[in-house]
């Protein structure tokens, strides 16, 4: 029920709502009477409302209202005017390195420590070992084992948007990240961390950064990210490395040096053992697993005074016009280019110092080099020549490489080819691995033979090799099957089910042609050794052989009656060399496998100790009992191989181990001429079989690859 005061208020304000509401019609209906006379009508109406004490009420509130907002602004623009004339403000963009610099200062100096708001993330527990790596505070455990069982651990990071304060040379800062929206064609949102200081001045924020900026580049550990924008402030310098280049070994060894991948998760595995092999027999030989980052992870390091960041990219590029396998971006913190010439020559003595014992192989993959392969140097010593030919071979090699001038004068180009021919097993191989020992070339091997192969490939792997070089093409013959009239590619021919000849030669779709314009090629780099070998020099091409080509050509025959008396002192002589000594003597790896040493292995003789004079006598009676120019060295090593420990027994075992040969090769030949009898009859039949048979099935060519060295101690026949 209303009460009688307030329904009398009720018809009050209705009577006044009325009187006004016509009055208000009465103006619309008189627009356009004199200004007099509305004037006149509004004197009467204010006195009017003011004598109400609701409208009265109303104004008040209006006023108090009016003058509460007209203060607040004032004051808030005097706040506004106060502060940007007291307070420094600075805002940093992630992607630039300032903010890095400033965040890194932050976290490692824990100023979110107070923080109240939180991201919370997972993350891998071997980064915190790192304390200062910036990831936010990790969550305090009680069970302390939790930190070591390898599990993802809760970090905390601080909140975006929720200022901070922290103190700093005595004064107070402000600090907040927050997400801005992305602008531009940019359209990922972009962290932005803003800091404020209370100062006239903006020297306290320069000093801030320039500490920040210190600390960043002087901490030992590495920054979690040099930034993840492309950088175009122009602060960094960028270079690319390219496979099959040596600046790309350089790095790869630099890499391999530094000891910043125990944070790395993504890992490439390999051993160096075969897994038949017993450790528990040699306990100090554990098989050899070996760690490296996998390919296109992210490394960080330092480098003197420098972050390095090392991005590798396995996936084949075009590099200058050719394709190279894969690339090595590097990006440093600096913009002076002598910091990046200081960096690679840094790579290139760390290469060096090791590599030094060791000769790199480049190996070609669908015209483009792969990565250097090391193997041992092999010592001049190790190569059992006929007389003064491996000192003449390497005095040749030397004169060329040290007379470029001569050549330019003479205007003649600067390249220099060697053909090495002969039998199987009696040592071209390893003549070239020797040479590029003692000289320190790098070796660029192409197998003509290779499948796919063809004259373009040819061309861009032989200009995208360096110069001061060893190009090596071995088993020149085999790059051209299809002299069908020779009569030993019959022994790589047979048949399938069907009669269909298959012949056992990758095909190669080099041509002759090809070959000869790529060994003429003005783009080939002066400076350029070729090696090529054969063990069919008939099959070659005259035009291939020509001096220009291959200037210096070496027959390797059966072993002379000096390499078998030499190659036996090379097996048994260390055993008067003392204990010392042994270490230096250098023992062709491809040949003793496993190692033999005797001193070491715990290997020991039956036969009583020798003399000097006496290994020498024997070393003549076992050249006599071998017929000179019948064996290859490979095998003659071989048998020796079979008689590592025993000097006497090797001679005396000699006669038979001669018959057994003889014998098994005359076998060998009959067997062979046999097959080809075979053949000659099947291939007189064929027609009248095929006529019958049903459509041919193409079975794939086997394909047998022969290794870039050596052949491990493999016998051949001829
Ligand atoms: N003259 C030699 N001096 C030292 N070792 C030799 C010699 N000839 C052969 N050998 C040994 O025999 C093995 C085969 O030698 P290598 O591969 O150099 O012969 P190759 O003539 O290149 O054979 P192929 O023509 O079959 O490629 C190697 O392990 C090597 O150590």
């Amino acid at each position: 029920m209303a009460s009688p005061r307030s329904a009398e208020l009720l018809t009050s304000q209705t009577k006044l709502l009325q009187s006004l509401a016509h009055r208000v019609r009465l103006l619309q209906t008189v627009l356009g009477l004199p200004g007099a006379y509305i004037l006149q009508m509004l004197k009467s109406l204010v006195p009017k409302l003011l004598a109400n004490p609701q409208v009265r009420e109303i104004l008040r509130f209006v006023f108090l209202g009016s003058v509460v907002e007209l203060t607040r602004s004032v004051s808030q623009k005097a706040a506004d005017y106060v502060k940007h004339f007291f307070v420094v403000k600075a805002s940093f963009t992630r992607g630039d390195f300032a903010f890095d610099w400033v965040k890194r200062y932050l976290e490692d100096h824990r100023i979110w420590d107070e923080s109240r708001v939180f991201q919370v993330g997972a993350c891998n527990p071997a980064l915190r070992d790192r304390k200062s790596a910036g990831l936010g505070e990790e969550v305090q455990s009680d069970n302390a084992q939790a930190s070591d069982d390898g599990r993802p651990h809760p970090i905390y990071q601080p909140a975006p948007q929720e200022p901070e304060l922290f103190r700093w040379r005595g004064r107070w800062i402000s600090v907040s990240i927050s997400i801005s929206s992305s602008s531009g064609f940019n359209k990922d949102p972009i962290q932005v961390l803003t800091l404020s200081v209370w100062s006239r001045k903006r020297k306290i924020l320069d000093d801030f950064v320039q500490e920040a900026r210190n600390h960043y580049f002087e901490s030992p550990v590495p920054p979690r990210e040099l930034t993840n924008l492309p950088d175009e402030s122009g602060s960094t310098l960028t270079a690319r490395f390219y496979q099959g280049d040596s600046s790309y070994d350089w790095i790869v060894a630099f890499v391999n040096a530094q000891e910043t991948t125990e944070d790395t998760t993504d890992l490439e595995v390999t051993t160096k053992q075969s897994d038949l092999y017993n450790p528990s027999n040699h306990p100090s030989e554990r098989p050899v697993v070996g760690f490296k980052p996998a390919p296109r992870v992210r490394q960080r390091l330092k480098w003197g005074n420098h972050w390095v960041q090392v991005d590798v990219d396995s996936n084949a590029v075009m590099a200058r016009g050719r394709s190279a396998g894969g690339s090595i971006t590097i990006t440093i913190h600096n913009s002076k280019r002598s910091v990046l010439k200081d960096f690679i020559m840094a790579t290139r003595e760390e290469y060096l110092k090791t590599t030094v014992s060791k000769v790199t192989v480049h190996l070609s993959n669908h015209g483009a080099w792969m990565n250097g392969v090391t193997k041992k140097r092999r010592s001049l010593n190790t190569l059992i020549l006929p007389e003064g030919a491996k000192e003449e071979l390497l005095r040749d090699m030397r004169e060329f490489l040290g007379s470029e001038e001569w050549y330019v004068w003479a205007g003649v180009p600067h390249r220099r080819g060697y053909l090495l021919y002969g039998k199987p097993g009696t040592g071209k191989s390893s003549t070239i691995h020797a040479l590029a020992s003692e000289l320190e070339l790098k070796i660029y091997f192409i197998q003509l033979s290779s499948q796919g192969l063809d004259d373009y490939q040819l061309s861009s792997l032989v200009s995208s090799a360096p110069s001061r070089c060893i190009l090596l093409l071995e088993d020149i013959d085999c790059a051209f099957p299809s002299r069908e009239e020779d009569d030993d590619l019959e022994d790589k021919k047979t048949t399938d089910a069907f009669g269909n000849t298959i012949i056992r030669y990758p095909q190669s779709r080099v041509t002759l042609s090809g070959l000869l314009n790529v060994l003429d090629s003005v783009t080939s780099e002066e400076g350029r050794i070729t090696f090529a070998t054969t063990n069919h020099i008939e099959r070659l091409d005259p035009a291939l052989i020509r001096a220009g080509r291959m200037d210096v050509k070496v027959e390797y025959k059966f072993a002379t009656r000096y390499q078998i008396q030499e190659t036996y002192l090379r097996f048994f002589e260390r055993r008067f060399v003392s204990s010392d000594e042994h270490t230096n003597l250098d023992v062709n790896p491809s040949v003793l496998v496993p190692p033999p040493r005797p001193a070491l292995s715990g290997l020991h003789s039956d036969e009583p100790p020798l003399s000097e004079g006496e290994v020498r006598s024997l070393a003549q009676h076992f050249a006599d009992a071998i017929p000179e120019d019948m064996f290859a060295l490979a095998q003659i090593q071989g048998y020796l191989l079979t008689k590592k420990m025993e000097p006497r027994g090797a001679v005396d075992g000699a006669p038979d181990w001669v018959e057994k040969e003889i014998e098994g090769k005359r076998k060998l030949e009959e067997l062979k001429e046999k097959r080809r009898q075979q053949r000659k009859e099947m291939k007189a039949a064929a027609p009248a079989a095929q006529a019958n048979l049903p459509i041919p099935i193409q079975v794939p060519p086997v394909r047998i690859s022969p290794a870039p060295f050596g052949r491990g101690g493999v016998l051949h026949y001829d």
